[in-house]
């Protein structure tokens, strides 16, 4: 049989508050658009478990929706249930199909690729892959995987007609973001997502169930529309844009919230307030709460790893207030503790912007075209820029820029290259971090923009962040490379001392005309 696996309730009696009857949340969890529904009980002994899935299934069979029972089989058999799910050390799937009538739907969870290529092979009709977050609802036996981890699991379906879904911490606060972040670089997507204790623990389960099904129907519309219709940019759109983002800026001010290295503090923070905007530079984790709610952005740039809490709350908090969050993974490939600093931040939150040299963003692709020194990138940069970058935003569903002598920035469909710049960049110690500075900036003010009263959310709520984020990446690095222009030429500046101040100044006085005719767009 058909079933939509979009809400998927996993049922948990334990969980329901004081005063909440078991059928009582099971009814008002259908009636909030719930279209699967899984008894899960661990710790009912077997008439307990029968006479629960019995009368569940009467009330599922009143809205429609579909009974799957899970681990075991008899009980199945006993009340005619739609489907089993299966565990790796539950009962095996063959010997399940030979017990269980034909067109018996059968579920099987899977945590790693291994598991997903031997769903293929027996044929299940779904696989639940988790756990996906922490969760206190099970004692989890594996590692969480992440809203990435799920997408290369769900690649390795890529080809076959199995449903997939997502389970273990799912709540209405991380299901975009879950949604988001777990497409394939193939576009292999969720067809649904598994929860127990968001639906089962409220005490209100209608609401609780209809907001994570509003989310889920507002992502898979948009998700559609995006790919039929992907934006269009051409030379002008993208100028024309950035210079609306330059006044949006200077109108009014975004809050950057910025964690950032000991050796660029200072000069972000100017740069940030040359460009009309708002710098703060707070790193305690008691106050990322409080600073996500301030319309803005946020950068975390790990060039001193001295913050990993809170550079993983406020990505978190930001992501949940649906502002930019720029990563900078400054010299990512110099040390296997920022490799897997990288690796936990990408996977706590959704990036908007990853902002890197060749050898930071050859590192995070994990590969080795590119080598780097330390925070520098070594050699001659990729055979093929275009393919690399637009690869690498598609793999983290986010825009990637790419910075050195030729900037390249792609969401994954286009890619703009920059040509402008000056050397004297690379001879003041941070200027890339101010690059990064920048592009949060620009993507505050992307934000800000497309916030504004009477705008719709639009297509951008599939980017978990409002905003046009490719704009806010290249106008930021734009604003940089043009100002280091103006700066170089200046008859004030007679070496890299006097170019930071002049550098500083000229982003103060950038103009639209100038960042216009000097700009070095084209776009692939
Ligand atoms: C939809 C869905 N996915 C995964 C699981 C976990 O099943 P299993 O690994 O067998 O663990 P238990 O739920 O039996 O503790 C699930 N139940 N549902
Ligand atoms: C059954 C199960 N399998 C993997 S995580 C999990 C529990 C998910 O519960 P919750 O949605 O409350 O985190
Ligand atoms: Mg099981």
């Amino acid at each position: 049989m058909a079933i939509d696996f979009s809400l998927y309730l996993v049922t948990g009696r334990e969980l329901l508050p004081p005063g909440k009857e078991y059928l009582e949340s099971l009814e008002e969890a259908l009636q909030g658009g719930v279209t699967v529904v899984q008894i899960r009980e661990k710790k009912s002994d077997t008439l307990e478990f029968l006479e629960i899935a019995q009368s569940s299934k009467i009330l599922c069979a009143k809205y429609k929706v579909p009974l799957i029972i899970n681990d075991r089989i008899d009980i199945a058999l006993a009340v005619q249930a739609d489907g089993v799910h299966l565990g790796q050390t539950d009962m095996p799937v063959h010997v399940a199909k030979s017990l269980l009538p034909a067109g018996t739907v059968i579920g099987v969870s899977c945590n790693d690729t291994d598991h997903v290529k031997k769903a293929i092979e027996d044929e299940v009709d779904y696989i639940g892959i988790g756990a996906v977050w922490g969760t206190t609802t099970k004692k989890l036996t594996s590692p969480v995987i992440g809203a990435r981890g799920v997408g290369s699991l769900l690649q390795a379906l890529d080809g076959t007609n199995i449903k997939a879904i997502a389970i273990g911490g799912i709540n209405s606060t991380n299901i975009l973001r879950t949604l988001h972040g777990s497409v394939s670089s193939s576009g292999h997507r969720l067809d649904g997502i598994a929860v127990v204790s968001d639906i089962m623990a409220s005490p209100a389960p209608r609401s609780a169930a209809q907001r994570l099904k509003d989310t889920l129907d507002a992502w898979v519309h948009h998700f559609d529309v995006q790919s039929r219709v992907p934006q269009v940019y051409d030379v002008e759109t993208i100028k024309n844009g950035v210079v609306k983002l330059m006044q949006v800026i200077r109108d009014r001010s975004p809050l950057i919230h910025q964690i950032t290295n000991v050796v660029v503090t200072n000069q972000s923070a100017n740069a940030t307030l040359a460009l009309g905007a708002s710098p703060i530079m707070a790193t305690a984790p008691e106050e990322m709460r409080d600073l996500s709610r301030i319309p803005g952005g946020l950068l975390i740039n790990f060039g001193t790893i001295t913050n990993k809490g809170s550079m993983i709350l406020a990505g978190q908090y930001a992501n949940e207030a649906q502002k930019p969050v720029v990563f900078d993974p400054v010299g990512v490939g110099a040390t296997q503790f920022r490799k897997t600093t990288a690796s936990e931040l990408l996977n706590a939150w959704q990036a908007s912007v990853i902002k890197g040299n060749a050898g930071e963003m050859a590192s995070l692709a994990k590969s080795n075209e590119v080598q780097a020194k330390g925070v520098d990138s070594v050699g001659s940069g990729f055979a093929d820029p275009v393919s690399f970058i637009r690869e690498i935003a598609k793999r983290e569903r986010c825009v990637a820029v790419m910075t050195g002598p030729t900037d390249w920035i792609s969401d994954g469909a286009v890619v703009v290259q920059l040509e402008n710049g000056h050397k004297m960049l690379g001879d003041i110690t941070g200027s890339g971090c101010v690059v990064g500075t920048c592009v949060a900036t620009f993507c505050a003010g992307a934000s800000l923009l497309a916030t504004a009263p009477g705008t719709s959310p639009g297509p951008e709520l599939a980017k978990l962040v409002r905003g046009d984020m490719l704009i806010g990446a290249v106008g930021g690095v734009l604003a940089l490379t043009v100002a280091a222009e103006c700066a170089a030429e200046r008859s004030d500046v007679h070496g890299s001392g006097t170019f930071l101040p002049a550098l500083i100044d000229e982003l103060y006085n950038l103009k639209p005309e100038t960042l216009l005719s000097r700009a070095k767009v084209q776009v692939w």
